[in-house]
Parts: C-alpha cells; sequence; structure tokens
C-alpha cells in the first residue's frame, strides 16, 4: 500500500471488489447504499462491461444507488417486477460479533432493509472500524419517522430511556430528508442490550417507518483490514 493511501479507503475498495467477485451471472442483486457499497457497485459494472459477468439485474436501495448503477451499466429491475433477491451487498455503520448491525448513516436503512431481509445471501461489506462488541458504542441509531410524527417519536423514544436527536442537513439548511420524503431521528441509548427486542418495540411506536438496527438478516460479512501495510478481507 502506498504511504500517501487513505487506508480506509483502501479497505472499503478491497472489500467492495470482494463482494462484487462473489455475484454470479443471471442474478438479481441488491445494491445497497454508501461509501463501501459504491466500490462493489462500481467493481459489478466493471465486470459486465469486461463479459466476466452477464445477466445482471440490480435493484437499488436509494437515489444514490441507483444514479450509481446507471453510472456502471447495471440494468436495474424493482421489487414489483422479480420474484427472488439472489444476492444483496450493502454496508454497515456498525457490526456486532453476532452479524447485528446498525445501518442508516446515509438516511437508507428503510429500504435497505426491505432489500437486505429479502435476499438469499445478505453480504455486509465494512472497513475494520466498523467492527464492536454491543451496537450502539459508537454509531447514534437511526430512526425514520413522518414528519408530523416527530414530536411524540422523540417523547416515545425518551420514555425508552433513548436520547433523540433530530438529524440535520449538510449544506442544507433544516433537517435531512430521506429518499421517501421522511426525518431521521438519530438515537442514543446507553446500553443495548437486545437488539432484537429494541427493533420491534421502536417499529411499534405510531409515527415510526423503520429504524436502523438489522437483527438475523446478514449472512456474511466481509471485512476490510490492513496487515503489514496490505489490504485484506476477512470473513465472518
Ligand atoms: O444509510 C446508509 C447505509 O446504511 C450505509 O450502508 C451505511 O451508513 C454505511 O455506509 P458507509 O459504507 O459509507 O460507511
Amino acid at each position: 500500500m502506498s504511504a500517501s493511501a487513505d487506508p480506509v479507503k483502501v479497505m472499503k475498495e478491497q472489500v467492495g471488489k470482494a463482494a462484487a467477485d462473489r455475484v454470479k451471472s443471471g442474478s438479481i442483486v441488491g445494491l445497497g447504499t454508501g461509501s463501501t457499497t459504491a466500490y462493489a457497485i462500481q467493481y459489478i459494472g466493471e465486470r459486465l462491461k469486461s463479459g466476466d459477468l452477464k445477466d445482471i439485474q440490480g435493484i437499488p436501495t436509494s437515489f444514490q444507488a441507483t444514479v450509481l448503477a446507471k453510472e456502471y451499466g447495471i440494468p436495474l429491475t424493482t421489487l414489483d417486477e422479480v420474484d427472488r433477491i439472489d444476492v444483496a451487498i450493502d454496508g454497515a455503520d456498525e457490526v456486532d460479533p453476532n452479524k447485528n448491525l446498525i445501518k442508516g448513516g446515509g438516511a437508507a436503512h428503510t429500504r435497505e432493509k426491505i432489500v437486505d431481509s429479502l435476499a438469499e445471501e445478505f453480504i455486509v461489506v465494512v472497513d475494520s472500524s466498523k467492527m464492536v462488541d454491543r451496537l450502539g458504542s459508537t454509531f447514534l441509531l437511526p430512526v425514520e419517522v413522518l414528519p408530523m410524527a416527530m414530536t411524540p417519536v422523540m417523547k416515545a423514544i425518551e420514555k425508552l430511556g433513548g436520547q433523540p436527536q433530530l438529524r440535520m442537513g449538510v449544506k442544507k439548511a433544516g433537517p435531512v430528508i430521506s429518499d421517501q420524503g421522511n426525518f431521521i431521528i438519530d438515537v442514543k441509548f446507553d446500553r443495548i442490550d437486545n437488539p432484537a427486542e429494541l427493533e420491534k418495540t421502536l417499529n411499534n411506536i405510531p409515527g415510526v417507518l423503520e429504524n436502523g438496527l438489522f437483527v438475523g438478516v446478514t449472512d456474511v460479512v466481509l471485512i476490510g483490514e490492513i496487515k503489514e501495510n496490505q489490504p485484506t478481507v476477512r470473513e465472518i
């Protein structure tokens, strides 16, 4: 690895490529969102262009994924047109030892959960900084909420022991708006002891569309690491 290379970027590219290499011709592929998955989309496109991969259809999880897929020449389809998703590739903000995740750093977790959960095989691509012993230790939990329900949802989250904050835009005055036109509330929990229960409890609050806990969905995690100055990929 060259001295000037950004190690996180190198790890992300390495796992993105490793995931793209697992895609088989004739597959319907869920295309995740974020900076790591962007490399997977790029390499799927390159394999298609070189003829190494044929007859792929992508199902994007966001506006970003749609734009990238078009840029790299991946034909797109929708959930209305297909009866299966063979494989989905997606990033994560945290991964615990049970392969449970926090997602939604890019506000895309609602569509991601639909697509990733439907896939026969769900491959998560992360750099090693995303591995945690306990979910919620480094990242706030994203919750997508209908704008008119923001205040009651925040109060309900406080009753559960969370500290909610409305995600604000960068280079945009006011809140972040999801691809569905909703707000994102980021929640700090002191401890997430039971992610499966919290996932259900949060989704049961009227006005919540989806939260970023992905429990029991992941099949494979590809982790980008730097060992002896060389990028490697570890699988769990
Ligand atoms: O909403 C966004 C997604 O859940 C991303 O997959 C997640 O935030 C990880 O993104 P990145 O690969 O850019 O760290």
